[in-house]
C-alpha cells in the first residue's frame, strides 16, 4: 500500500466511506521538514539572509500512531503561513523546543518530539482513519482544518479555547503538520471543506482567516462594527486579504497599507477605496535604531485623515510591529483599538504611552481563534461571503522556495502548496455556487 492506492480512491467518484475505511495505511509518506541537528545553521546572520531553501527538506517519514480523538488525513494541498517561515530560520526560538515541552507532557504526546519537524498548519483533504471516541468524522470525509491544538483538562480554556493552558499550534508547536501527504489532527480541528472550491483554494485561508476573524470582528478582539475606520497593515498580504475582506463585508472602511502599487490595485479591486503605499509614501517612522520619528507618525496621521474626510482610526489591525507600532497607537483615535497578533519587524515595541492613556486606548494580544471563532471564518468561506486570496501554488517539492518568497514579502495573497493533488483545479463539488463567486475565487491568482 503506498500514498498512490490513497490518491487513486480519493479520485474515484465511486468510492465509499467503507472503502477508504478498508484501505491499509501505508508505512510512510512524504513530508516537509526541517531537522534538529541544524538549528544552529544560521547562527549569526541576519534574519533576513536566513533562507529556508536550505533548512528546509522533503523526507521520507513513518506514519504515526493514530490515538484517541485523533484523525489521520490525506492531504490534498496545504499553503504557507509565516509561522512555517518562522520555523525554517529558527527565530525566535527553535520550534523543537516546543516539541520537546510536549512530549513531556504525556505518554502519548511523546511522539512529537522527534528529531524532525514536520511543518505546516493548514490542510484540504480526505479523512483516512479516525482515533477512539471521534464519532462526527469518517474516512471519506472531504475536510479542512484549523490549527488550534489544545487538551481542554484545565477549566481555564473552557469558555475561550484559545485561554486553554496546554494551547498549541498545530504544526508550529505540534509534528505531523499540514505540508505533507498525510497529517495527524484532533479530530476537533476538522471542518467541512467548502464544496466550491478546489483543494489549494480551501487550503488557503484556514490560519490567517480564523486569525483575522477574532482578531478583527470577534468580541474576543476587536469586535468591529459598521461604520469603523480600520487601519489594515499589509492589506494584501495573509492576514490583510481576509482583513480587507471581513473590513468591507461588515461595512467597515479599510485603510489599507501596502507597498506597492499592484498590491495597491489588489485592495481596490477588493473594493477598498481608501489606501496608503507606505513605499511610494516613503514614511520612516525610525530615524535610526534606537529613535522613532513622531513627526512622521504625524504625516501619516495627516495622509489617514484626508483619505477619510478627516476621521481617525477606530481600529488598527496590526502585526509587523516594532516598525509600525508606536504610528499604529498614535493614528488611533479616543477610545480607540490596536489589535495585534504578531511583531513581524521585532517584538520589541516602542510607542509614546501619553497617547494611549491621555486617549483611553486599548492594545489587544489577539492569537489565532478559538474552536468556535475557526469554525464561523471557515462558515463564511464556505457561503462564498468571505474568498480565499490564493496567489501562486507550488509542488511539495518547491515549498522551501514558496517559503522563501514568503520571508521576503515576494508574494500575494497566501501561497498553496499542492500536496497529493496531482494538478491545480481538483475537489471542486458544487460548481454552481463556484461560478457565482468565479471572479473573487481568482482576484489574487497569478500576479
Ligand atoms: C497561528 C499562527 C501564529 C503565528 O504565526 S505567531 C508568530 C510565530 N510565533 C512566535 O514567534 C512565538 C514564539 N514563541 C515564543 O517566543 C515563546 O514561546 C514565548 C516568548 C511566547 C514564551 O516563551 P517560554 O519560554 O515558553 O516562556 P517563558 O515565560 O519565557 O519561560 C517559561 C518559564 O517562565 C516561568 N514563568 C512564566 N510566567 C511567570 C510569571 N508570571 N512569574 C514567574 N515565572 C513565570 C514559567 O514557569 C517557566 O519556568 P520554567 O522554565 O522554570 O519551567
Ligand atoms: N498570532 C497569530 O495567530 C498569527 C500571527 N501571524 C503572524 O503575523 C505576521 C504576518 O503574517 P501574514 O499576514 O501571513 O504574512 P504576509 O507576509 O503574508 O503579510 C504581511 C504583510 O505585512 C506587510 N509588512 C511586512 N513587514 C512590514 C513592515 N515592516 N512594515 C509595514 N508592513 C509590513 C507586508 O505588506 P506590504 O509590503 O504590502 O506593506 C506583508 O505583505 C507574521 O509574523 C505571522 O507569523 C500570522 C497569522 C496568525
Amino acid at each position: 500500500m503506498t500514498v498512490k492506492d490513497i490518491l487513486d480512491a480519493i479520485q474515484s467518484p465511486e468510492s465509499t466511506p467503507a472503502d477508504f475505511a478498508a484501505l491499509p495505511l501505508p508505512e510512510s509518506y512524504r513530508a516537509i521538514t526541517v531537522h534538529k541537528d541544524e538549528t544552529e545553521m544560521f547562527a549569526g546572520m541576519a534574519t533576513r539572509d536566513k533562507d529556508p531553501r536550505k533548512s528546509i527538506h522533503l523526507d521520507e517519514v513513518p506514519v504515526p500512531e493514530l490515538g484517541p480523538g485523533e484523525a489521520l488525513v490525506a492531504v490534498m494541498a496545504s499553503s504557507v503561513n509565516y509561522n512555517s517561515v518562522w520555523t525554517s530560520i529558527f527565530e525566535p526560538l527553535s520550534t523543537f523546543g516546543f516539541l520537546e515541552r510536549y512530549g513531556r507532557t504525556n505518554e502519548l504526546a511523546k511522539r512529537h518530539d522527534l528529531p524532525y519537524h514536520i511543518i505546516g498548519s493548514d490542510l484540504a483533504g480526505v479523512v483516512l482513519r479516525t482515533g477512539p471516541g471521534v464519532n462526527a468524522w469518517k474516512p471519506g470525509d472531504e475536510v479542512v482544518a484549523h490549527c488550534l491544538s489544545v487538551e481542554l483538562e484545565s477549566s481555564d480554556g473552557h469558555n475561550d479555547t484559545m485561554l486553554d493552558p496546554e494551547q498549541r499550534i498545530w504544526g508550529f508547536e505540534t509534528n505531523f503538520g499540514g505540508l505533507a501527504e498525510i497529517a495527524l489532527v484532533k479530530s476537533n480541528q476538522l471542518m467541512p471543506k467548502p464544496a466550491h472550491l478546489s483543494w489549494e483554494e480551501a487550503a488557503a485561508p484556514g490560519l490567517v482567516n480564523s486569525t483575522a476573524y477574532r482578531q478583527l470582528v470577534s468580541r474576543n478582539g476587536a469586535g468591529m462594527k459598521q461604520g469603523d475606520n480600520v487601519l489594515i497593515w499589509g492589506a494584501s498580504g495573509g492576514l490583510g486579504s481576509y482583513a480587507t475582506q471581513f473590513a468591507l463585508a461588515g461595512g467597515a472602511n479599510p485603510i489599507c497599507v501596502v507597498s506597492s502599487p499592484q498590491k495597491a490595485e489588489i485592495c481596490r479591486s477588493m473594493g477598498a477605496e481608501a489606501i496608503i503605499d507606505r513605499t511610494a509614501e516613503g514614511y520612516r517612522f525610525w530615524k535610526d535604531e534606537t529613535t522613532q520619528d513622531p513627526k512622521e507618525w504625524k504625516r501619516f496621521g495627516k495622509r489617514i485623515r484626508e483619505l477619510t474626510g478627516g476621521e481617525d482610526i477606530d481600529i488598527v489591525f496590526e502585526h509587523p510591529g516594532r516598525e509600525t507600532f508606536g504610528a499604529s497607537v498614535f493614528v488611533t483615535r479616543k477610545g480607540g483599538t490596536i489589535t495585534t497578533c504578531a511583531s513581524t519587524s521585532g517584538y520589541m515595541h516602542e510607542y509614546d504611552n501619553r497617547y494611549l492613556w491621555m486617549s483611553l486606548k486599548r492594545i489587544i494580544g489577539s492569537h489565532f481563534a478559538n474552536y468556535r471563532e475557526a469554525w464561523e471564518a471557515n462558515r463564511l468561506i464556505a457561503k462564498g461571503k468571505i474568498h480565499p486570496t490564493l496567489s501562486k501554488v507550488y509542488s511539495l517539492e518547491d515549498t522551501g522556495q514558496a517559503a522563501h518568497d514568503v520571508h521576503r514579502n515576494a508574494h500575494q495573497g497566501k501561497v498553496g502548496v499542492l500536496c497529493l493533488a496531482p494538478e491545480e483545479g481538483l475537489g471542486v463539488r458544487d460548481e454552481e455556487k463556484r461560478a457565482q463567486h468565479i471572479d473573487a475565487i481568482n482576484r489574487f491568482r497569478n500576479i
